[in-house]
C-alpha cells in the first residue's frame, strides 16, 4: 500500500456522548501517535468564521511595508513576540536560512506579572502592529484565535492522555496550568521552481519542541511529513478548516520514544504566497517532563533525564536561531552575498 499523508480524523465524538465513537477516536489517535505522531482533525469547535478572520489578519500583516513590520521586531523583546525577518532561523543543518517571515503572539503578560519579572519562558507583552486597516480588530481577532487554540490543545491532550492509558485529566493536573503557548503567523514567499531543493527550505526539516502543535494551513500546499517506512516526504495537502496536529519532542520524552515527534518541512514550490498558522503548546514552564510510568516495561531504562518545560523548549529555540546566526557570520566572512539575511538571537 502506498504511504499516505496524515489521516483526517473526525474529532466531534470528543464533544458527544457516543462512547463507541469516542473510543474509536482514541484508538485512531493512538495509532497515529505510534506511527509518526501526525494526524489531522475536522469536527473541532473552532468556528470557520474565526479561522477565516485570522488568516485575513495574517495576510494583511505580511502585506505591510517592511519598515512597519520591523517596528514590531521580535529582537526588541527577549520573550519571543513580534516580527521576524525572512531567513532568521535554520531548522535543518546544512541548509540555507529558512525562507519564511513570521509574527509571534502569546498570552498578554503585563510587565508586572511574575512570569515577566522572572523572565519565564516566552512571557511578556505582545507587540501589536500599526498601519493596518483596523489595528484593534487585528489584536482582538488574534487573541480570540489564540484562546481558541488553547482550548483545542487541551482537548487534544485529553484524548492523548487516554491513548496512553492515563486519566483523562492527567495533563490538566499541572501541565496545562498557566501554560505557555505561542501562536506564529507565517508567510512563505514562493520559491524558485528549479531552486536547489537540497538547500532552500521554507522551513527546514525539524521536529517541534513542545507537546502538541496545531497547524492551520491556507489553501497553498508545501508542508511535507517524513514517512520513515518508505523513506519519502509526503505532501500534506491542505484541507479547508482542518488542523494538522503533531506531537512535539516532549512526547518522546514522556513516552520513552514510543510516541513519535516526526520530521516535517516546508518547501513552497507552488509559485504562490503561502500562509500558515502553527500554535505551539509548551505547557507550564515549571512542569517536569519525565517518563510516564506506563511507558516503560519492567527494567527498561529511561531514555531521557527529567527536564522542565522551560529547559526543554528554551534550549531548542536558542539552538535554531543560533544556527542562522552562525550561517550569516560564515557568509559574511566569505563575502559571498546573502547580506539581506537578517538574523536575531533569542533569549528566553
Ligand atoms: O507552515 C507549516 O506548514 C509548518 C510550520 C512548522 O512546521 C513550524 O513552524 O514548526
Ligand atoms: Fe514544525
Amino acid at each position: 500500500m502506498p504511504a499516505t499523508a496524515p489521516p483526517i480524523l473526525d474529532f466531534s465524538p470528543f464533544y458527544g456522548t457516543d462512547a463507541q465513537a469516542k473510543a474509536k477516536l482514541v484508538g485512531d489517535v493512538k495509532n497515529c501517535c505510534l506511527h509518526n505522531g501526525f494526524f489531522q482533525i475536522v469536527g473541532h469547535k473552532v468556528p470557520a468564521e474565526l479561522q477565516e478572520r485570522t488568516i485575513n489578519c495574517v495576510k494583511e500583516f505580511f502585506a505591510l511595508p517592511q519598515e512597519l513590520k520591523e517596528k514590531v521586531h521580535k529582537n526588541q523583546t527577549t520573550w519571543n513576540r513580534g516580527y521576524e525577518n525572512l531567513g532568521s532561523q535554520i531548522l535543518e543543518a546544512g541548509t540555507q536560512p529558512d525562507q519564511k517571515e513570521g509574527f509571534y503572539i502569546g498570552e498578554e503578560i503585563p510587565t508586572t506579572h511574575p512570569y515577566f519579572t522572572q523572565k519565564r519562558l516566552n512571557s511578556g507583552p505582545n507587540q501589536w502592529p500599526v498601519g493596518l486597516a483596523d489595528p484593534s480588530a487585528f489584536q482582538s481577532t488574534s487573541m480570540e484565535y489564540y484562546k481558541a487554540m488553547h482550548a483545542l490543545a487541551r482537548d487534544v491532550l485529553v484524548v492523548i492522555a487516554q491513548t496512553l492509558g492515563l486519566a483523562e485529566d492527567y495533563f490538566e493536573k499541572g501541565f496545562t496550568k498557566d501554560a505557555v503557548a505561542t501562536l506564529r503567523y507565517l508567510h512563505y514567499p514562493p520559491q524558485q521552481k528549479d531552486g536547489d531543493e537540497k538547500l532552500k527550505r521554507g522551513i527546514g526539516a525539524h521536529t517541534d519542541f513542545g507537546s502538541v502543535t496545531l497547524l492551520m494551513q491556507d489553501e497553498v500546499d508545501g508542508l511535507q511529513v517524513w514517512e520513515k517506512e518508505t523513506s519519502e516526504w509526503l505532501d500534506v495537502v491542505p484541507t479547508k478548516g482542518a488542523y494538522v496536529v503533531n506531537l512535539g519532542n516532549m512526547f518522546m520524552r514522556w513516552s520513552n520514544d514510543r510516541y513519535i515527534s516526526n520530521l516535517h518541512r516546508v518547501i513552497n514550490k507552488s509559485g504562490k504566497e503561502r500562509y500558515s498558522i502553527p500554535f505551539f503548546y509548551s505547557g507550564n514552564p515549571d512542569y517536569v517532563i519525565d517518563c510516564l510510568p506506563n511507558c516503560r516495561a519492567e527494567g527498561e531504562e529511561k531514555k531521557y533525564p527529567p527536564i522542565t518545560v522551560e529547559g526543554a523548549v528554551g534550549g531548542s529555540y536558542k539552538a535554531s536561531y543560533g544556527a542562522a546566526e552562525a550561517w550569516k557570520k560564515e557568509v559574511e566572512g566569505k563575502k559571498t552575498g546573502g547580506a539581506e539575511v537578517k538574523v536575531e538571537a533569542i533569549a528566553v
